[in-house]
């Protein structure tokens, strides 16, 4: 029961946000330098991002990464789908691709 209703929780969860990063801490104080980082590369983009703190949501915690095929945090998902963590975000704003998936979220086109 619990399961399944934390699956459809997620789920929707990511289909009404944009950009949403489900990390440990907040973005005001983050709890993980993993989570940090993450955090620091959107907000200088600086899109709006929905978060999840799922120091706070253990079933979120531990069902995620069975969705969504990943093991880790920080989880960024853009237009519905996983974009990675903190290396691959990090990786993103190295290379100039950030920015232009972000700034198009939400937005059809
Ligand atoms: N290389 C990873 C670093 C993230 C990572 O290793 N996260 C660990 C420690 S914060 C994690 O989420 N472990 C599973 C857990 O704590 O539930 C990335 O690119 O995001
Ligand atoms: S909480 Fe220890 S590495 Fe993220």
């Amino acid at each position: 029961m619990q399961v399944i209703d934390t699956e459809a929780r997620i789920r929707k969860q990511i289909a009404e946000n944009p950009v949403i990063l489900y990390m440990k801490g907040t973005p005001e104080a983050p709890e993980c330098g993993f989570s940090r980082a993450a955090v620091g590369a959107l907000q200088k983009v600086g899109k709006p991002f929905a978060f999840v703190n799922v120091l706070q949501a253990p079933h979120i915690r531990e069902k995620l990464p069975k969705v969504s095929q990943w093991p880790t945090f920080p989880q960024l998902f853009v237009n519905g789908e996983l974009v990675g963590g903190c290396d691959i975000i990090l990786g993103m704003e190295a290379d100039g691709t950030l920015q232009p998936l972000l700034e198009q979220a939400g937005s059809e086109a």
